[in-house]
């Protein structure tokens, strides 16, 4: 109760009178009392997420670092602690000289590798600086963990000087009463000298790639590009080549192949099946790399054909009119190979996959190859039982002189399966395609003999680039359309995404809202999709399992009930290795 008899914002929470996810919550309070907003916000789940194998953000790491190194001689032993986290709100670093300070934050997970976003672990001095983007207070039971509840915090977000972006938070912890009363100019002064020392190293970042870019464009008679994660430089040449998402295919493959050394050749698959022959050069110290100069000749196209003047003929980050499958991993190419021998057959064509993963879209890509601008007509199974005769009415009626695609065949009503059989055979058989999860055990799919599997997002998120542009253009009426920054590129190939392209659609149509026309950096995103998932790690037999756990749950519509049965597994066992394969229930499609 506060001083008015009245239940505070933490009691209210825990009564279960809120809203139970943060964003609801936030929404609720925020219309009544600021400060409660901030103190009443309540954790999706129980444990504070870890992942070891610390991504330090190369930038903030090398800012911080002496402003840390100096902050850690002043407190000497002295009972606080300074926490660095990045803007996923992971701790990246953590100083303390006090041996009982230090057990007590080992004890309460306040160490490097532990996530303290809002979401996850509720109000705190990290994760709440982090969403009010301002400096934050919270002592003892202000916090919602009670493992948080005897330290004060004070935390501050580090912005990027240039572009804006909250790169992370300093955070200066002690125990409740042992005052914080000098701990908050001591923050901010800190913040003051690390963002400037981001600036002094952005600009002789971007000083350094200049200058060798304009070296290696004066001798070179090829494309060349000068970047880093935040910048890039291109020559003419380059820029005709080079597509949105190419800064970070060409990046990655840098940082991947000049290990120790300075300059690394190879080959780089680009966005659209284009192969060019690179050569990278680092830019800048060992250590304190500020970039990579690349040179590139055009190889050949996926297909082998020439490459000659291949994207001259389209506005650089303007989605072409869809006339290809967008996508460079191996699944997306397998697709394209196979919707290109549907095209060689008149056979009834049945595209599979998960939900969301785009088979109505391939449908009408290759209904657009097969038949030009001529009408197709999109029946859904699901609602035939509402009118049974009207819909296969419709059906014949479609069918006698025009293309037709029976959305979710493998749920229509078992009564009707014959009369559909009837019609479907009558019609030519070159107009008839259909949608499915499986092919199952249905006798109608059976009349559907050619089919395409369309694959899970999860089997293809290097694609995510590449599907980004047409995804965002479908929502935006602006032009060019909003690109993603390399990092939120990183960061949602590292997701499951078990809703699919659906799922990534939703994504990224409201972080363009959030981006207000600006290109999508990762603190747009969502909330809950700041984060990697883990589905990376592992080893390869429990990416394996993960990945059958999931598609067995996405089968079943998220009822674990029904996954463990068709897994043959207790649902108990079920939980643990969701659990211990790291698969987010609230991420699962609802029953
Ligand atoms: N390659 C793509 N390019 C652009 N948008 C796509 C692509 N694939 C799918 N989408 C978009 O993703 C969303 C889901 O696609 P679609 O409806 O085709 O999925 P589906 O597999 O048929 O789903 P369901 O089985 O749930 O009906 C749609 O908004 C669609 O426009």
């Amino acid at each position: 109760m506060d001083q008015h008899g009245q239940r505070t914002v933490r009691e209210r929470v825990l009564d279960g009178d809120v809203p139970l996810d943060a964003a609801g919550f936030r929404r609720e309070i925020q219309t009544s009392w600021q400060r409660c907003r901030l103190v009443g916000v309540r954790p999706t789940g129980d444990e504070v997420p870890f992942r070891p194998e610390l991504e330090r953000p190369g930038r903030l790491a090398r800012a911080a670092g002496p402003v840390l190194d100096r902050l850690a001689e002043q407190i000497e032993d002295g009972p606080v602690s300074i926490l660095l986290a990045d803007s996923e709100a992971q701790i990246i670093d953590r100083r303390t000289g006090h041996r009982e300070l230090t057990d007590a934050l080992d004890r309460a997970l306040v160490s490097p590798g532990f996530y303290y976003a809002e979401e996850f672990t509720g109000t705190n001095g990290i994760g709440t600086a982090l969403e009010a983007a301002s400096p934050f207070v919270v002592s003892g039971a202000e916090h919602f963990r009670e493992n948080l509840q005897e330290f004060t915090c004070i935390g501050s977000p580090l912005k990027h000087p240039i572009t804006g972006n909250v790169e992370g938070v300093l955070d200066v912890t002690c125990r409740v009463g042992d005052g914080h009363g000098v701990m908050k100019p001591l923050v901010l002064a800190a913040v003051r000298e690390i963002e400037s020392r981001m600036y002094a190293d952005a600009s002789r970042r971007e000083q350094l790639l200049l200058e060798h870019f304009l070296r290696a464009n004066r001798r070179a008679t090829s494309a060349v590009v000068s970047l880093n994660e935040d910048v890039v430089m291109a020559n003419t040449a380059a820029s005709a080549l080079l597509d949105l998402s190419d800064q970070a295919t060409l990046w990655d493959w840098a940082c991947r192949l000049l290990g120790t050394g300075d300059e690394c050749t190879g080959e780089v698959r680009l966005a659209g099946d284009v192969v060019v022959q690179a050569r990278a050069a680092r830019v800048g110290e060992r250590g304190s790399m500020a970039g990579v100069v690349v040179e590139m000749r055009p190889h050949t196209r996926g297909d082998g054909r020439a490459l000659a003047g291949r994207r001259s003929a389209t506005r650089p980050h303007e989605p072409r009119e869809d006339d290809t499958l967008p996508g460079r991993s191996m699944a997306a190419r397998r697709l394209r190979d196979d919707v290109g021998a549907a095209l060689t057959t008149d056979r009834p064509v049945l595209l599979c996959g998960e939900a969301g993963t785009g088979k109505l879209h391939v449908a009408r890509h290759l209904h657009r190859r097969r038949a030009g601008q001529d009408p197709l007509t999109v029946l859904d199974a699901v609602v035939a039982q509402d009118d049974p005769a009207g819909w296969i009415a419709k059906l014949a009626k479609v069918l006698a002189d025009g293309a037709v695609v029976l959305r979710h065949l493998d749920r229509l009503e078992p009564a009707l399966v014959e009369r559909v059989e009837a019609v479907v055979d009558a019609a030519a058989p070159g107009r008839v395609m259909a949608t499915a999860r499986t092919r199952g055990d249905s006798r109608l799919l059976d009349h559907f003999p050619f089919s395409v599997t369309v694959p899970a997002l999860r089997f293809r998120t290097e694609d995510i680039a590449d599907l980004a542009p047409a995804l965002l253009a479908a929502h935006t009426s602006r032009r060019p359309v909003p690109r993603l920054s390399p990092g939120t590129i990183r960061t949602l190939a590292a997701r499951d995404w078990p809703g699919n392209i659906r799922e990534l659609e939703s994504v990224l149509v409201t972080a363009a809202v959030r981006a207000m026309g600006s290109d999508i950096a990762q603190e747009h995103l969502p909330p809950e999709y700041r984060c990697a998932t883990g589905k990376s790690s592992g080893s390869p037999l429990q990416r394996a399992e993960r990945d059958i756990l999931l598609e067995t749950l996405v089968e079943a519509r998220g009822n674990k009930l029904a996954a463990a049965e068709r897994l043959g597994i207790a649902r108990s066992t079920l939980y643990r290795k969701m659990r211990a394969l790291g698969i987010d229930e609230k991420h699962l499609p609802t029953p």
